[in-house]
């Protein structure tokens, strides 16, 4: 089996890298902050002391990145998989930008003789760890055909959208949507109690309802208990808002309820949230912001 490289382990990096070494994948990791490679040593992973020795390394790698400057900087900077990438190469960048930093590492790739893929993923740290992620990726056909069984590994459903940005658009739409329901939740939650209701009826409630879905399943209990432990960082939600936004201007679509929400994330991060998980926007609407 081929070697695949795998930059940047965060949450979702480890997650998705870990599940792959368990499934047989042989993989070859790399993160800025190289101590938290070790843990992936003790999975069998091997260890790239650069993107580009990872690449020079591997068939294809994939990156996994915080946001559009690291997605640019793994690519570009020193020792950068620019360095490396060529004829018969790939790169799969899995991290949530917009289509314009995808297009530019394609474009920059494409010059070099490489493969580019973006592949965004849809589904958070347990997911990630459990394969089910649902992966949106466009761009070189023939490098998503590659990638095929390691995307069966790590998600329950993967889309072929086009070509470069689609799969960039598609991600950011969805986390807008998720972005503002979150926030009504929230605020849903909080107008309960604060009217006199029990909050855990509301969210029995709701899940009887045509409203119900995972995301109030899985997250109201320990939205109520001031649980904000992160798997979907606050500040990657304000970043999807923002980009998602920019993308609405493009394209002049007028998104109130995304900008407000936008502004909710925003007045959290300032609050030092942004590192907790995304519900915990709930603690602004609140009121504990002092
Ligand atoms: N968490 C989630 O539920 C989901 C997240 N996503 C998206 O996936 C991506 C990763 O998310 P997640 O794993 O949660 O994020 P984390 O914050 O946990 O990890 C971010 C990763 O990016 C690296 N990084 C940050 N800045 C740089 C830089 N300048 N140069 C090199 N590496 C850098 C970090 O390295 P270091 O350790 O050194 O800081 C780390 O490996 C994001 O785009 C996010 O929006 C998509 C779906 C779900
Ligand atoms: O980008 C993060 C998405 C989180 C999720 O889909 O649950």
């Amino acid at each position: 089996m081929e070697e695949i490289g795998f930059l940047g382990m965060g949450i979702m990096g480890k997650a998705m890298a870990v599940n792959l070494l368990r499934h047989g994948f042989k993989v070859t990791v790399w993160n800025r902050t190289l101590s938290k490679c070790d843990e992936l040593k003790e999975h069998g992973a091997s260890v790239g002391e650069s993107p580009a020795a990872v690449v020079e390394k591997c068939k294809y790698t994939i990156g996994m990145l915080s946001d559009p400057a690291a997605a640019l900087s793994v690519v570009f900077d020193k020792g950068g998989v620019l360095e490396q990438i060529g004829k018969g190469k790939g790169y799969i960048d899995m991290s949530t930008v917009d289509a314009d930093t995808s297009s530019k590492i394609f474009e920059a790739i494409t010059a070099k003789g490489g493969d580019f893929l973006e592949a965004p993923v849809s589904g958070s740290k347990k997911p990630a760890e459990d394969g089910q992620l649902v992966i949106l990726a466009a761009g070189e056909k023939a490098l998503y055909e590659e990638a095929l069984p390691a995307f069966d590994v790590m998600g329950k459903k993967s889309f072929f959208l086009g070509q470069v940005g689609n799969g960039a658009k598609m991600k950011l739409v969805v986390n807008m949507i998720m972005g503002s329901m979150m926030n009504a939740f929230s605020e849903g939650l909080v107008l309960a109690d604060k009217s006199g209701l029990n909050p855990q009826t509301l969210l029995d409630v709701l899940d009887l309802g045509a409203i119900a879905n995972p995301m109030f399943k899985m997250k109201g209990p320990s939205m109520l208990k001031g649980n904000y432990t992160p798997a979907f960082p606050l500040k990657h939600q304000q970043k999807d808002m923002r980009l998602a936004l920019a993308l609405g201007d493009e394209n002049a679509v007028s998104m109130p309820v995304a900008a407000a929400s936008n502004e909710a994330f925003k007045k959290a991060r300032t609050l030092g949230l942004g590192d907790l998980d995304f519900s915990a926007v709930h603690n602004t609407v609140k009121g504990n912001d002092q």
